[in-house]
C-alpha cells in the first residue's frame, strides 16, 4: 500500500491528504435541511448529512489528491449511525481510487491491539467465512502502550499490505508535555522514532516502509531531526493550515528524492468556504471552494519545496 501511495502522490504531484472530519457546524444549512427532512433532527439525520457532505467533497476532490483522513471520532460522535456513515466514506473513497488512512489512533496490549488490527485493516473469521471490517488502507496507532501494542498492527499490515502511520512527535500545543521529556539526555519522540525506524527497515515497500510516522507541521526543527532519523519511513504530518503550519514549515519532512511526507489538512480544506479567502463560493459551492483550498495548498507546498532547492 505504501507503493500506491507513493505512486499516486507522483501521479498527482500532490503530497497531500484531505483530512474528512465532519463536525456538523461545518456542513451547510441546505444539506442539513435535506438530510432533517428525510430523517429528523436524529442521529440518523446528522449521519446523513456528515455523509452526503463528505460525498461532494470527495467528488470535487479527488481527481487531485491521492489520499483522504477520515478521523473517526468526528463519526463516531453520533453513534452506531456515525460509524456506518465513517464506512459508508471509505468504502465510497475506494471506490473513486483513493488511499484511505483511517485516523483511528488505536494501540493498547497486545490481545487488544490484535482485535484493532483485525476491525481496521483485516479480515475477522467467522465460523469458516471471513470478513474485513472497516477496511481503511492505513490507520494511524498510538505507540505509547510499548510494542506489544504495535507488533499486532505490523503482523496484519504485512497479511493484507497495509500500513500503519506511528505517532511520533504530535503537532497539538501541550505534545511536548512528555513526548519532550528528556531521557538519557535525548527527547522521548526521538527515542520513538529510531524505534520506528527499525520496524521500518523489517517492513520495506519499494522504497519507503509501510511503517511511517506522524509528526505535526507545528513542529518544524523536531521534524528536521526525525527526518534524517528515519531515512526510510514516510511522515504523515498534520497541523497545516487550521493549526498554523504553512508550507516553508514542511521542506525539512521531505527527502532529496521530494517524497518522504504527506501533509494532512482538514479544517483548512472541508470548511474552506467558512473562511474569508473562499467567501466567494457562498455555502451552496462549498465542494468548489474546497476544490480551489487543495489547489492552494499544493501551491503553496510546491512554492516552498522549490523555493528551498
Ligand atoms: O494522527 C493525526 O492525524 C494527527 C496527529 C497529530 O499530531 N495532530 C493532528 O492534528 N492529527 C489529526 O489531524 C487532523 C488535523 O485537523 P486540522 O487541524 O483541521 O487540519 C485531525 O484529524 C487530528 O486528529
Amino acid at each position: 500500500m505504501i507503493n500506491k501511495l507513493i505512486e499516486k502522490i507522483q501521479k498527482t504531484h500532490a503530497p497531500i491528504v484531505v483530512g474528512l472530519d465532519p463536525m456538523l457546524n461545518y456542513v451547510p444549512e441546505h444539506i442539513q435541511k435535506r438530510a432533517f427532512a428525510e430523517y429528523g433532527e436524529t442521529l440518523e439525520g446528522a449521519a446523513e448529512a456528515i455523509w452526503q457532505f463528505n460525498k461532494e467533497i470527495v467528488d470535487a476532490t479527488y481527481d487531485l489528491i491521492p489520499a483522504v483522513k477520515p478521523q473517526v471520532a468526528m463519526y463516531e460522535q453520533f453513534g452506531i449511525e456515525g460509524v456506518k456513515a465513517f464506512k459508508k466514506t471509505v468504502d465510497y473513497c475506494h471506490e473513486k481510487g483513493l488511499v484511505v488512512i483511517g485516523d483511528v489512533k488505536r494501540g493498547d496490549i497486545g490481545s487488544t491491539s490484535e482485535a484493532y488490527a483485525v476491525g481496521h485493516l483485516g479480515k475477522v473469521k467467522v465460523g469458516s467465512q471471513q470478513f474485513a471490517g472497516f477496511d481503511e488502507d492505513f490507520a494511524t496507532v498510538n505507540p505509547y502502550l510499548g510494542s506489544d501494542g504495535i507488533k499486532p498492527f505490523i503482523k496484519v499490515c504485512k497479511e493484507e499490505n497495509k500500513g500503519l502511520f506511528i505517532l511520533v512527535k504530535t503537532s497539538n500545543p501541550s505534545s511536548g508535555e512528555f513526548q519532550d521529556r528528556l531521557i538519557d539526555g535525548r527527547p522521548l519522540y526521538e527515542w520513538v522514532g529510531e524505534q520506528v525506524d527499525a520496524w521500518g527497515k523489517e517492513h520495506m515497500g519499494d522504497s519507503y516502509s509501510y511503517i511511517g510516522a506522524v509528526v505535526g507541521a507545528t513542529y518544524p526543527e523536531q521534524g528536521k531531526v526525525l527526518r534524517k532519523l528515519m531515512p526510510k519511513t514516510f511522515i504523515l504530518v498534520p497541523g497545516y493550515g487550521a493549526q498554523g503550519g504553512r508550507g516553508k514549515d514542511l521542506v525539512h519532512f521531505f527527502n532529496e528524492d521530494g517524497l518522504g511526507a504527506i501533509i494532512n489538512s482538514s479544517r483548512g480544506i472541508i470548511a474552506a468556504y467558512k473562511q474569508e479567502a473562499y467567501a466567494q463560493f457562498g455555502s451552496q459551492n462549498f465542494a468548489e471552494a474546497s476544490r480551489q483550498a487543495v489547489k492552494d495548498m499544493i501551491a503553496d507546498i510546491d512554492g516552498a519545496l522549490q523555493a528551498a532547492k
